[in-house]
């Protein structure tokens, strides 16, 4: 390698905290050192259905029917969907060396008390598989709606880490903020350009997460920026510097097999040196629910809240199969 040159994944862990977007144990074991590991319900969904976790899904049934008494509100077939999502993310755990990051039903995105009940319920789920786990690397993916993002606040007075999903806009990034949740996800693309390969939007988020993270130096805020949802590795060495990236398993491979001169992809990142201030301010949405709304609405002349009403769309409909595949499977239990 020309003395130059730089492996980009060394450059980029040297510059940004890397996470791997995926629960398939055999991505986090051929690229070792990730941080975080990250699910949603398309991941878990896909994940399941590999023919080599057939007896994992008899075992996740049988477990579900076990517990099921201690959690009555729910169907089997639900709670077996996030057992099952517990017990990926303990595959991957010896991988990495943080957090398992699990999405909440996002069919209860506009339901505090709900979402509270599953930050509780999720805890007490690895609890019961595994008593020695240690639940400070478990954090709950919530949805930033209004609701999501009070739940989150709740959450974390009793210490239940959370991950505000799905944000679009600098509106939701501010209330995730003062909602306390451990890290913020702005999605670079729209979810649909994701799933639909005849569809792309043109306007990659990406100036989205340097106003975010400066925002939170500003303010004092802990929360992390953790951008996701990005189309390539060009996007992904722009975005070096910011707190994280979660990165999808061909992005993670391209950039382990890549090289570039330093100086022309330091040139390329959007942080540091190259960043620029933004003066906007916000106010404080804790408390004044009426104000959020409407800022939110209007955000983007309201493409925030069109590209967060897809998104829930979609991994709504996840949620549905994975329930719909364990419902089908329940017939093993006799
Ligand atoms: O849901 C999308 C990807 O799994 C990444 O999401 P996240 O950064 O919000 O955890």
């Amino acid at each position: 390698m020309h003395e130059c040159q730089i492996n980009l994944l060394q450059y980029l862990r040297s510059k940004t905290q890397v996470d791997v977007d995926s629960f398939d144990a055999d991505v986090s074991t051929e690229i070792p050192g990730c941080v975080d590991g990250t699910s949603n319900q398309a991941e878990i969904y896909c994940e399941m259905i590999k023919p080599h976790h057939d007896d994992r899904v008899k075992e996740v049934l049988a477990f579900s029917k076990k517990v099921k008494p201690e959690f009555p509100s729910l169907t089997l077939e639900e709670l077996a969907f996030e057992v099952m999502a517990i017990q990926l993310a303990f595959l991957i755990i010896p991988n990495i060396t943080g957090a398992v990051h699990v999405m909440a039903n996002p069919c209860y995105s506009y339901h505090t008390e709900k979402i509270v009940e599953t930050g509780e319920r999720l805890h007490k789920i690895c609890t019961l598989l595994d008593p020695a786990f240690d639940t400070n690397r478990f954090v709950m993916k919530v949805a930033a709606t209004w609701e999501g993002l009070q739940a989150c606040r709740e959450l974390a007075l009793c210490g239940i880490k959370t991950l505000a999903t799905t944000v679009f806009t600098m509106e939701q990034a501010v209330l995730a903020g003062e909602a306390c949740c451990v890290s913020m996800s702005p999605f670079v693309h729209e979810a649909k350009s994701h799933f639909d390969e005849k569809y792309s939007d043109e306007m990659p988020l990406l100036r989205l997460c340097v106003q975010a993270q400066q925002f939170y130096k500003k303010r004092s805020i802990n929360t992390k920026v953790k951008a996701c949802a990005m189309l390539s590795v060009d996007e992904i060495l722009q975005l070096a510097g910011v707190d994280a990236l979660t990165i999808m398993p061909q992005d993670l491979e391209n950039l382990q097999k890549g090289t570039g001169c330093v100086r022309l992809v330091e040139n390329q990142s959007l942080f540091g040196g190259n960043s620029m201030s933004d003066h906007s301010d916000y106010p404080s949405y804790l408390d004044d629910e009426s104000t959020y709304r409407l800022d939110f609405a209007r955000s983007g002349q309201g493409k925030g809240q069109y590209k967060l009403m897809q998104v829930l769309a979609i991994f709504s409909d996840f949620q549905f199969k994975g329930e719909e595949f364990m419902k089908a499977h329940q017939q093993f239990l006799h």
